[in-house]
């Protein structure tokens, strides 16, 4: 873990955010589907890396090097983990952010097994000299380890045995294309549909215990934002509000119950995000608002409201990023039960009335 891990802001406090928190990292790897065939979902990536994954067994080699990209919470480092016991081999794991110099790079990649899976986690974070080093070692098996300072430095080169590097980017656009283009296999991962992760949720009740009927499944995977990860969080806050205020057992109405006190509603919203919507539609009028404007209306940083709030609302349709502001979507309207007031419908009065 390293210090980054270890900063909790207020936006990793939701209980919403796809990113892990400390109880995520102790329950997780409780709930990792280890084979492919236990993985949910995602059923076109499952589909080739078998493919790729048998092929190479078949020919006793070491597998390609993969690239997962897709949103934090979607199943990258479990797909890593699978990957590595499909191939039974062992798996090293780091991440772009701990890579600081070549050197660090160098001593992981001259210690690994052969066949052994490096997973790199956030691998668009790496360093320039790094990602250099990496594109040898991925295309070559070797690296050039240098050796002194200055017009006296020397390239020593270091046979490497061979390895499959499985590199996870939530920005597959931000990786330089020398990189991209030395991956043999590249996933994207979408978001899960609800009753993939009602599948994912009953899966994880069983481990931890949990007696759930398919509507308290349902209820909790219509407000999980497409993500297994947040799925299995809100299941363990329903179960402990099972367990105290009811007889332990989950159905619709104990889920709902539950993430109501939890303030996540129907369609996975929490109080940030029905702040910055109620913001834009009772004092705005549905917009256009400049961002600051609306982020000094719900008393949070210009930030947080843009980083946080922003993706889901705009990908769930609620809210749209024009050019002259933030502008809520007859949906927001609808999923708030307000009713869009008469000159909002004719906008083009309300043109620049909020500033940027
Ligand atoms: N397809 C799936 N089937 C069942 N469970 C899944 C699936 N994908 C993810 N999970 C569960 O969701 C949790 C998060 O998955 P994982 O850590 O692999 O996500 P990630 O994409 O690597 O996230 P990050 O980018 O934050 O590292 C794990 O506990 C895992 O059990």
């Amino acid at each position: 873990m390293n210090w980054e891990d270890e900063t909790t802001t207020a936006a990793d406090a939701r209980l919403v955010t796809p990113s892990a928190d400390t109880e995520d990292s102790a329950v997780e790897a409780a709930l990792r589907p280890r084979t492919l065939d236990e993985f949910v979902g995602q059923e076109r990536v499952r589909q080739q890396l078998d493919l790729v994954l048998r092929a190479a067994r078949q020919r006793g080699a070491t597998a390609d090097h993969v690239l997962l990209s897709g949103a934090p919470g979607l199943g990258k480092t479990t797909l890593s983990m699978i990957i590595a016991s499909e191939m039974n081999a062992p798996i090293r794991i780091t991440s772009g952010p701990a890579i600081q110099h070549a050197g660090d790079l160098a001593a992981i990649l001259s210690s690994l097994q052969e066949g052994e899976v490096l997973f790199l986690d956030e691998i668009h974070r790496m360093s320039r000299p790094a990602e250099e080093m990496l594109y040898m070692a991925m295309e070559d098996f070797r690296v050039d380890v240098i050796v002194g300072k200055g017009p006296g430095a020397t390239a020593i080169p270091l046979e490497l045995p061979p390895f499959t590097l499985v590199g996870a980017t939530t920005r597959a656009g931000l990786l330089p294309p020398p990189l991209r283009d030395r991956f043999g296999f590249t996933a994207h991962m979408e978001f899960y549909e609800p009753v993939e992760l009602e599948r994912v949720i009953h899966r994880s009740a069983q481990l931890l215990d949990v007696e759930i009927d398919p509507d308290g499944a349902a209820e909790i995977a219509g407000r999980s934002r497409g993500t297994p990860r947040i799925a299995n969080r809100l299941l363990r806050r329903v179960r402990d509000y099972a367990q105290v205020e009811a007889d332990g057992r989950v159905d619709r109405e104990v889920a709902a119950a539950a993430l109501q006190v939890y303030e996540v509603d129907t369609r996975g919203l929490d109080r940030l995000d029905r702040a910055v919507l109620q913001a834009l539609l009772k004092l705005f009028g549905g917009g256009p608002v400049g961002l600051s404007t609306l982020a000094v209306a719900v008393g949070e940083e210009r930030e947080t409201v843009e980083e946080v709030a922003e993706p889901f609302l705009v990908r769930e349709g609620l809210l749209a990023r024009t050019p002259r502001g933030r502008v809520a979507t007859p949906a927001a309207w609808a999923h708030l039960g307000l009713t869009p007031p008469q000159q909002a419908q004719g906008a083009s009065g309300q043109q620049g009335l909020f500033g940027t």
